[in-house]
């Protein structure tokens, strides 16, 4: 009978077998397009992720490999990906290939490129199994493609509008008013009007999930927890209330849970979505709150539906207008329908069930809470570490505000008048999203079809099954489209009213306007050189969300207040070591924590 070593090395021998014949088929593939190709000899699956992408490797991968080696080793692996910056497609241009022993993967960061792909969504289709995670609830826009994808944008897109933009100022300016407020009680300094920060995540994570529910979901919580914990039943609003227990029938509070789910998505899936039906739970009592967490989040936004579907007069705003927020948008598509009651001629597309609101209620939460929680760290680090960026924006701010009714008090700010104004925080935010972008890799594939690109002058084919990666660190960087002072963090670059930026020389160029650059006070770079929205058909729906709640958090705290590190050595170096070391496990981001005082002016 043969040992078990003998097993384990005919599976091993197998296995070798299998990778050298998928590596030497790549191979051959990336050698046919004529395209430059760099060879990365181990499968770019779970293997790599466990090996390369412990926190221990990359750095010793920095210290004992040559640069070039270490990027190849990187490149394949999402997580550190944005570390290499441009540095291969410099090397090897605007497109290449990654061969694997698993995998054929296109990198791209030639602009002219990225704008074809992303306008041919038959061609290059999103590979939206690797979005299966956040099928919570079953399908949502972000996890479909085709016609289903059609269906979920159809009744989602017009939600996100200016009504509801100006909900997402008030919500912005009423949490970040409250939140100095926290900060300034608990956490104090010895010297005046000054307090020290340590915990900007956790606080920027819950201020940015805040903003969510009150603009997004219509739940307004107080950044301040409520001092009490419910011990009755609440009614279907107060229930949302961030308490320091949950309601009653809950494991979870709202603002929690939501939490939760967000770190623990892996656990969570795994729970609810893997683990056989037939195991009873009881046997697996160390996934009891990944249960719990899944049965309460998905209670929440039934209740959110219930609420957005019977709104009250309060929930009308000082214009008359009604408010919009998100649900209560999806709602509308189906009360759109002539007659709610009459079944549908076949083919006619009815609004959204409950089911897939629900779904996509908790999509918008994921997409858009850690994107924006991410911008703001990555901007109150960098104001501090540049002040005399901060002394910009805070003249810029200070000139849009002077204009303004009560220009003292934020929470009297208008939406309409004010936001256009206010052009130097936007251009910070262009361009934190520009060198550190949340989301830094926009993933297409070429389907079960070979697609064409126009690269160089040449057709180029690429064969079905073929991953692209819109690679926004090779084009964020690119000293091509963005100047010599490509990897300078250089926020008036963007400004129109800086003739001498390198952008400035787009200026007659047409077509130039592209997701989050509708604007006319900046200057816009070459189309598809600058996609921390993506672009094209499946552009970012809360785009203009994002920036009008960065735009307005950073309007009212630096408007008050200086930003530094805190004094003593090495606290620059700290600070430049935490933006180097951010890596992107769902969106990037600091794993360091910066210290920040803030002062007031
Ligand atoms: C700085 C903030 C944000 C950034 C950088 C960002 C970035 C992106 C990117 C790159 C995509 C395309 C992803 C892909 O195709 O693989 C996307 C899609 C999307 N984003 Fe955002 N996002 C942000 C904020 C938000 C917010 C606040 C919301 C909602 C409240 C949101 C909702 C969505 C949705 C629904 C999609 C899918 C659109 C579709 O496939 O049709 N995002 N976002």
């Amino acid at each position: 009978m043969a040992s078990w070593t003998t097993i384990l090395l005919g599976i091993l021998a197998i296995a070798t077998i299998h990778y050298a014949q998928g590596l030497y088929r790549h191979l051959r593939h990336a050698q046919r397009t004529g395209l430059p190709y760099i060879v990365a000899p181990y499968p770019n699956g779970l293997v790599a992720m466990l090996i390369f992408e412990s926190s221990w490797i990359p750095h010793l991968l920095d210290k004992v490999l040559p640069v070039w080696l270490a990027d190849i080793i990187r490149d394949p692996l999402t997580n550190y990906r944005w570390t290499i910056k441009n540095r291969l497609h410099q090397r090897l241009g605007g497109v290449y290939l990654i061969v694997t022993p698993n995998a054929v993967i296109c990198s791209v960061a030639d602009a002219a490129v990225v704008s074809q792909i992303v306008n041919a969504r038959n061609e290059f289709p999103k590979p939206v199994w690797q979005y299966r995670v956040i099928e919570f609830y079953g399908p949502n826009l972000i996890t479909c493609e085709d016609k289903e994808w059609a269906h979920h944008r159809r009744h989602t897109a017009s939600t996100f509008n200016e009504r509801n933009n100006q909900l997402v100022w008030a919500e912005t300016i009423r949490q970040t008013t409250e939140m100095l407020l926290d900060w300034k009680e608990t956490c104090p300094s010895p010297a005046p009007n000054t307090f020290t920060v340590t915990d900007l995540s956790d606080n920027l994570t819950k201020f940015s999930l805040n903003v969510i529910s009150g603009a997004g979901f219509g739940v307004q919580i107080p950044f301040k927890p409520a001092p009490a914990a419910p011990t009755k039943a609440l009614d279907s609003r107060a229930i949302f209330q961030d308490t320091p227990s949950p309601p009653p029938g809950f494991t979870f509070t709202f603002r929690s849970v939501v939490a939760y789910t967000d770190i623990k998505i892996r656990s969570v899936v795994f729970a609810n979505l893997i683990l056989p039906r037939w195991i009873p739970r009881v046997c697996v009592p160390f996934l009891r709150l990944d249960f719990d967490a899944h049965r309460d989040l998905r209670s929440y936004l039934q209740r959110l539906i219930a609420v957005g579907a019977h709104p009250t007069t309060d929930d009308n705003d000082k214009d008359g207008l009604a408010r919009e927020n998100l649900i209560e948008g999806m709602l509308a598509s189906r009360t759109k329908k002539e007659d709610a009651a009459a079944p549908e001629p076949s083919g006619k597309d009815s609004g959204l069930s409950d089911r897939e609101i629900i779904s996509n209620m908790h999509a918008f939460t994921l997409a858009g809470h850690e994107t924006t929680e991410t911008s703001l760290r990555f901007a109150f680090v960098l104001l501090a570490l540049h002040q005399d960026v901060q002394q910009w924006m805070y003249e810029g701010i200070i000139d849009a505000t002077r204009g303004e009714e009560a220009d003292d008090d934020p929470a009297q700010w208008d939406y309409a008048s004010l936001f256009p104004k206010l052009v130097t925080p936007l251009c910070v935010m262009l361009e934190i999203m520009r060198l550190y972008p949340p989301v830094v890799t926009v993933p297409k594939w070429t389907g079960s079809t070979p697609s064409h690109i126009h690269y160089s002058g040449r057709s180029i084919l690429l064969s079905p099954d073929l991953n692209i990666n819109l690679n926004m660190n090779g084009l964020h960087y690119s000293t091509e489209y963005w100047g010599a002072d490509a990897e300078q963090f250089s926020p008036v670059r963007w400004d129109a009213t800086n003739h001498d930026s390198f952008l400035a020389r787009n200026a007659d160029l047409p077509g130039l306007t592209a997701p989050g650059l509708e604007y006319r006070t900046v200057h816009r770079p070459v189309r598809g050189a600058y996609i921390p929205f993506s672009d094209g058909f499946r552009a970012c729906l809360g785009k203009k969300f994002a920036q009008v709640e960065v735009v307005a958090a950073l309007a009212v705290v630096f408007r008050l207040y200086r930003v530094r590190l805190v004094a003593g050595e090495g606290a620059v170096e700290q600070a430049r070591r935490a933006l180097e070391g951010s890596v992107s496990v769902v969106t990037l981001g600091m794993v360091e924590e910066v210290p920040l005082v803030f002062e007031r002016r």
